[in-house]
């Protein structure tokens, strides 16, 4: 068992006031999950100030508490821990709590706008096949080995991460492939974990509530390559213009792939339609399932990584054909009869619509029409409404405008900001239907025999979220349903 003392080395510290050679049981950042002995951190989040819930913590016995502020009224016996910043002080305890976990294995950190639950689940994969023991820490599901975990946020907190990684250690995991979102980095969720590598790939307009400036979303991004330690790789995309600047403070080994230049890996596209890609990789030819350029990176990148850590070339060729695509990443059937393709993708930012409008574009024939059905988020970055709409009406023959999350936010208000985007050629081709059902009910109505539906934004999400509460949704079974209702 850890004491006070043990669990606060590296702790930037402003004041202590009580006994730190006390047993600390267990340690919560939420004050409702504090138990007997155990420590409570005090965040100040954005929107509500744990400060507030000392007391409770105190009441259901916890025996040190880690504030930014000391309370007026102190309980004798409790040790106040006063600190600047809560959130990095919680990482730093919880990677001593549960003595170091990221050091005994290889933990790999994926960041960029997009790709990172692609690049990571493959990883997590090709690993796996490859014999290894595995870890996945993603938006989608945290893996260890073959037990799955649901998941709230891309990057949990630092406690949770530490806890998953402790599990995984001690179930023997060698590599843990980890998504490191930028909210994550500047929340310190991923401060003092020791990474044995870090992957950029791409950077496009996303999170600009929270960031506020394109500029801070990048810093948030290098801070990742800027506290690799020296042993630890960095590998950028380098086709990314913003790329190269996620290698200039970082002290780790540098490397880059890229697509169009000379790179230390390289790939090139030979083919690409609806059956998959065919790349050329490290000269030998290379099949794979995934659709759509996109993925080209994504499987180079995932190339590159187990080639930094040591696979055999010709085993790590045959590991990535053998990949199979990812749970609502460009997921598609055709309907038997009609032979309509349709496809469910997590596109939710204006780049990745882009990319996979692009992709079903450079794939189908003239005569094939494209319909788009989408919405955006509510609570959440408001500027990219107009130009996924704008997107969406350029690159699609017919475009239906929809609900996704609205959450606390009136979804009509959500797609008519989505409308002020469409360009006054676009206008004749879209319509707006509130109802996500409704919307891919009509989407498949409307469609011909060798038409396209893509329906974007929510991929592997199975829930519909409104006025906070979340009820089952999931596009690719109404798809499915009514798909077969209308094949005629
Ligand atoms: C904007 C944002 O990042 N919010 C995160 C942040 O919330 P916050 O600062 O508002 O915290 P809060 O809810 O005010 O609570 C503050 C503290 O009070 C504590 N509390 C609260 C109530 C109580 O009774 N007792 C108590 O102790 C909470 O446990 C927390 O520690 O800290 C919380 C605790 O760590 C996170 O759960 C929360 O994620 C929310 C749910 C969220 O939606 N985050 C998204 C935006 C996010 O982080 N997304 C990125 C990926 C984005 C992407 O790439 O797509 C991610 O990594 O998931
Ligand atoms: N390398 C890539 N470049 C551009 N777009 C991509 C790339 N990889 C995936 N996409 C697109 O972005 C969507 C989201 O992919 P993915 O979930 O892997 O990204 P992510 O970074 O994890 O995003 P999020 O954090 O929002 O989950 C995909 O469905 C695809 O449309």
């Amino acid at each position: 068992m850890n004491t006070l003392s043990d669990i606060l080395y590296r702790v930037p510290i402003l004041a202590v006031e009580g006994n730190t050679s006390q047993q600390v049981r267990n340690i919560h950042i939420d004050s409702t999950k504090v138990g007997l002995n155990d420590l409570f951190i005090a965040i100040k989040g954005t929107h509500t100030d744990a400060h507030q819930f000392i007391p409770n913590a105190i009441n259901q016995g916890a025996l040190a508490v880690v504030c930014e502020i000391l309370p007026e009224k102190r309980n004798n016996g409790v040790t106040y821990i006063q600190v600047e910043d809560t959130r990095l002080a919680a990482a730093f305890i919880a990677d001593n709590f549960y003595d170091r976990p990221s050091t005994k294995m290889k933990l790999i950190g994926i960041t960029g706008t997009n790709g990172k639950t692609t690049v990571s689940s493959l990883l997590f994969q090709l690993f796996k096949n490859a014999g290894f023991k595995v870890g996945l820490i993603s938006t989608v599901v945290i893996k260890i080995n073959n037990q799955d975990f649901q998941t709230k946020l891309t990057t949990p907190d630092s406690l949770t991460i530490n806890k998953y990684l402790d599990e995984m250690q001690k179930d023997g995991v060698e590599y843990v492939f980890m998504e490191a979102s930028s909210h994550g980095i500047v929340q310190h969720r991923t401060k003092a974990l020791h990474f044995a590598g870090a992957v950029f790939t791409n950077l496009s307009h996303d999170h600009l509530d929270y960031h506020k400036t394109f500029a801070d979303y990048r810093d948030a991004k290098k801070i990742l390559f800027d506290e690799l330690p020296k042993s630890a790789f960095a590998l950028i995309n380098t086709d990314d213009k913003n790329g190269d600047v996620m290698l200039q403070n970082s002290r780790a080994k540098k490397y880059s792939y890229s697509l169009k230049s000379h790179s230390d890996y390289t790939a090139k596209v030979l083919e690409n339609n609806f059956n998959g890609l065919l790349l050329k990789l490290n000269d030998t030819e290379v099949w794979s399932p995934l659709i759509g350029s996109f993925n080209a990176y994504n499987l180079l990148a995932v190339f590159s990584v187990a080639d930094l850590l040591g696979v055999d070339r010709l085993e790590n060729l045959r590991l990535i054909s053998e990949l199979k695509p990812v749970s609502g990443r460009f997921q598609h059937f055709i309907s038997e009869k009609q032979k309509i393709t349709a496809i469910v993708d997590y596109a939710h930012t204006p780049d990745a619509l882009e990319n996979v409008l692009s992709t079903i574009n450079a794939i189908r024939t003239k005569n094939e029409e494209l319909f788009t059905v989408v919405g955006c988020g509510g609570d959440r970055d408001a500027t990219k409404r107009p130009l996924m709409a704008k997107i969406a009406g350029q690159l699609s023959t017919q475009v239906i405008l929809t609900s996704d999350n609205p959450r606390t936010e009136n979804p009509d208000a959500i797609i008519q900001d989505m409308e002020k985007g469409i360009e006054p050629t676009d206008v004749k081709k879209v319509i707006s239907i509130t109802a996500r059902e409704q919307a891919i009910k009509t989407a498949c109505k409307m469609a011909q025999p060798k038409d396209i539906i893509l329906v974007a934004g929510k991929g592997h999400e199975t829930y519909q979220e409104v006025n906070g509460v979340r009820s089952d949704f999931d596009d690719l079974q109404h798809l499915k349903n009514y798909l077969n209702k209308f094949d005629k």
